[in-house]
C-alpha cells in the first residue's frame, strides 16, 4: 500500500477535495480494490481519530476517505470510540457525505442474518457516558435530529444502486427501519431484546449514537447501512447472540459491504460533486448549525468558539 504517513492538524494537498467518507465497523477495517493514495492521523480539538484516515481514489477519479470505527485491530470498545475526533477529522477534510457500516442484531423475523438494512430512525439506548456533542458551556446549539439519517439522499442511492447487486449475492436489502443503539459492550438480556421489539426496533447495534448526532452537528449527510449478523436473543428457535456468530456472518458481510460501496460510489460522487443526479445529498443541512446556536455572542466562550472553528469555520466568531 502506498502511503504518505502524515501526522498533523492541517491536511496537505493530497487530502484536499475529499467529500465522501466511508466508516467501516466490525469486520470492515479497510477497502479493497481501490487505489490507496495516502493516510494520515490528524490531531483534532477532540483528540486523534480511532485510526489513520485512508484516502483512496475511486474508479471515477475522486478521493474518498476511509476510517475504521474501532481502529485497526478493533482496539476501541463501542463506548470508547473517539467519535468526536472521527467526525471532526472527516469534516475538516471537507467531507459532506458519510456512508457508515455497522454489524447489527436483527429484532425482526424477516431480517435474516446477512441481510442488509437501510434504517431511517434511531432509538438511543446509550447511557449518557459517551461524549455526544461538539457543543459545551459557552457555546450552545441544538441540532434538528427528527430524521437522523440522510434517507432521501444517500439512503435512496444505496437502495436503488445496491439492491440488485445484493440480491445477486443472495442478500436481501430492507429499506427503512429503526436502529436501537445500546451501550454495550455486553449484549442485551432477553427482556431487553423483547422490549426493543415491542418498541418497534428493527435492528440493534452499539454505534449509531453518537456518530449520527455528531455528523448532523458537523452538517455532514450521514447514512448507516446495517449488516445483520444474528437474531440477538429474542428468537425462540435461534441461539442467543455470541461473538462467534457475529464474526462468522461478518466474513460474508464484509465482502458484501465492499460490493455496496462499489455500486453506490459512482452515483454518490455525481450527487456530491453537483453533477446531474436525481438525488440531493444533505437537504437543508448547509448553514443549519449557524442558526441552531442560542448563545448570545457576548456570552460565548472564545476557547469553545475556536474549537468549533475546526468543523464550522466562521459560524460563531
Ligand atoms: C462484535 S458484535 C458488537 C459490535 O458490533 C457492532 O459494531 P459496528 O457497529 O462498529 O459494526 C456493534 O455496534 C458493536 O459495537
Ligand atoms: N445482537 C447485537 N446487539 C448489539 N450489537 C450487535 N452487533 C451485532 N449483533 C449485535
Amino acid at each position: 500500500m502506498a502511503t504518505n504517513g502524515y501526522k498533523g492538524s492541517v491536511p496537505p494537498e493530497a487530502f484536499r477535495d475529499v467529500k465522501i467518507a466511508i466508516i467501516g465497523g466490525t469486520g470492515l477495517y479497510q477497502l479493497d480494490n481501490v487505489k490507496h493514495i495516502a493516510e494520515f492521523e490528524p490531531l483534532t480539538p477532540w483528540g486523534y481519530p480511532s485510526s489513520p484516515i485512508h484516502i483512496v481514489e475511486t474508479a471515477g477519479g475522486h478521493k474518498v476517505a476511509f476510517l475504521a470505527r474501532h481502529g485497526r485491530g478493533h482496539a476501541y470498545t463501542p463506548t470508547s470510540v473517539p467519535a468526536q475526533a472521527n467526525i471532526a477529522a472527516l469534516k475538516h477534510l471537507g467531507v459532506e457525505a458519510i456512508l457508515a457500516f455497522s454489524a447489527v442484531g436483527s429484532l425482526r423475523q424477516e431480517i435474516k442474518p446477512r441481510d442488509f438494512v437501510i434504517p431511517d430512525q434511531i432509538i438511543d439506548r446509550t447511557k449518557g457516558i459517551r461524549p455526544s456533542t461538539f457543543f459545551e458551556t459557552g457555546l450552545v446549539a441544538h441540532a434538528m435530529f427528527a430524521d437522523p439519517f440522510d434517507h432521501t439522499g444517500i439512503g435512496q442511492i444505496v437502495w436503488n444502486k445496491a439492491r440488485d447487486v445484493m440480491v445477486g449475492e443472495g442478500v436481501q436489502m430492507h429499506l427503512g427501519g429503526t436502529v436501537i443503539c445500546m451501550e454495550g459492550p455486553a449484549f442485551s438480556t432477553r427482556a431487553e431484546s423483547n422490549m426493543y421489539r415491542s418498541w418497534g426496533g428493527s435492528v440493534i447495534n452499539m454505534s449509531a449514537i453518537p456518530e449520527a448526532k455528531l455528523a448532523r452537528e458537523a452538517e455532514i449527510a450521514y447514512q448507516m447501512v446495517c449488516m445483520s449478523t444474528d437474531y440477538d436473543c429474542w428468537h425462540e428457535d435461534e441461539e442467543a447472540v455470541t461473538v462467534e456468530m457475529v464474526v462468522g456472518n461478518l466474513k460474508a458481510n464484509g465482502g458484501n459491504a465492499r460490493r455496496v460501496v462499489e455500486a453506490v460510489l459512482p452515483e454518490l460522487e455525481k450527487a456530491v460533486w453537483g453533477r446531474e443526479s436525481a438525488y440531493t445529498i444533505g437537504k437543508g443541512l448547509k448553514g443549519s448549525m449557524k442558526f441552531a446556536c442560542v448563545t448570545d455572542p457576548a456570552k460565548r466562550d472564545l476557547a469553545v468558539v475556536r474549537k468549533l472553528e475546526y468543523i464550522l469555520p466562521g459560524y460563531y466568531s
